[in-house]
């Protein structure tokens, strides 16, 4: 059932870091939130400089400045979803989850973000602790294979089956939802699925897209799934939705020609519901 009491828009409130490129992070999150028709909010968590290519660079703002921007926020507006990503430091994970303790939004989905897709840290290794009190306060945590890895301390998995036996060790160890991604696996499809700690309670799988538009697509995953939640009230529903979304994002993510100089471009968040809406570029329309 929907959450939204007879309102149309879900607020949801991404607390994330910055990708200036525009692929990742809080920047990907607004986009998703859009695509998905809810009000986007965005909490920023570290700056980082980087590009389809790589992370050149991050700064951490204070703690107590992250505080300041989330209660900024839910002093005045009621937030329905609020979407964790990157927190870079353990004082900023520490503030967020003090933050979540006292306000506890109705919808909690966390990215665990601890490595990019290029390689580059994006959580200092002193935080894991803070980010593990953070999952046990969530109601889906969406990792990756690597994640998955670091959280359960096993290898990465290389198989779907080792996939979702390591996602059901972290729901039970936090007694939360865990959406598995086979994303990085070597392999033709790309499965997805709800795990709890007794088993695979939903699961979507596609054919896997030769394309390199994959920059921010856990980002833009998490904040679907965090928006859809507000709206169906359905954690499958949401997955459906989501993922078939995702799919038509990563497929025409090349044609907007950001990343071509060897890098991961992002995903096209919003192409398709301006093709649907029949909403043309003034260049074109002459
Ligand atoms: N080549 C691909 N084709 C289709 N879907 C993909 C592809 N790569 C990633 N995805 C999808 O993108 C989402 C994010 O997955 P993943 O890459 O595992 O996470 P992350 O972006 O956090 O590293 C998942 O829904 C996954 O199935
Ligand atoms: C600010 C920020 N947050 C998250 C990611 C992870 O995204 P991805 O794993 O798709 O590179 C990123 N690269 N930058």
């Amino acid at each position: 059932m929907s959450a939204l009491h007879g309102r149309k828009v879900p607020r949801v409130l991404s607390i994330a870091g910055s990708d200036p490129s525009g692929g990742a992070g809080i920047q990907a999150d607004l986009k998703s939130i859009a695509a998905h028709c809810g009000y986007g909010m965005a909490v920023i968590t570290a700056l980082t400089a980087q590009n389809t290519q790589g992370v050149r660079g991050v700064h951490a703002p204070p703690a107590e400045f992250v505080t300041q921007q989330l209660d900024a926020v839910s002093d005045d507006i009621a937030v329905d979803a609020v979407k964790i990503g990157m927190l870079g430091t353990a004082g900023v994970a520490d503030a967020v989850g003090a933050w979540l303790r006292r306000v506890r939004p109705p919808v909690v989905v966390i990215d665990p973000v601890m490595i990019s897709t290029s390689g580059d840290r994006l959580l200092e290794p002193a935080a894991e602790a803070a980010l593990r009190d953070l999952i046990s306060l969530a109601d889906l945590v969406t990792p990756n294979i690597p994640e998955l890895a670091a959280l359960t301390g096993a290898a990465e998995a290389v198989t779907w089956t080792e996939v979702v036996a390591q996602a059901r060790q972290v729901a039970h160890e936090h007694d939360v939802l865990v959406l598995a991604k086979g994303g990085h696996l070597m392999a033709s499809d790309t499965p997805d699925a709800l795990v709890s700690a007794a088993g695979e309670e939903a699961r979507v799988s596609g054919p896997r897209l030769v394309a390199t538009s994959t920059h921010g697509t856990g980002c833009s995953l998490s904040s679907a799934m965090a928006t859809l939640r507000v709206t169906t009230g359905s954690w499958p529903e949401s997955l459906r939705r989501a993922t078939t979304w995702l799919r038509a994002a990563i497929a025409r993510g090349e044609s907007l020609g950001v990343g071509s100089r060897g890098g991961h471009g992002p995903v096209d968040h919003l192409g398709m519901l301006w093709d649907a809406a029949g909403v043309k570029p003034y260049a074109l329309e002459a």
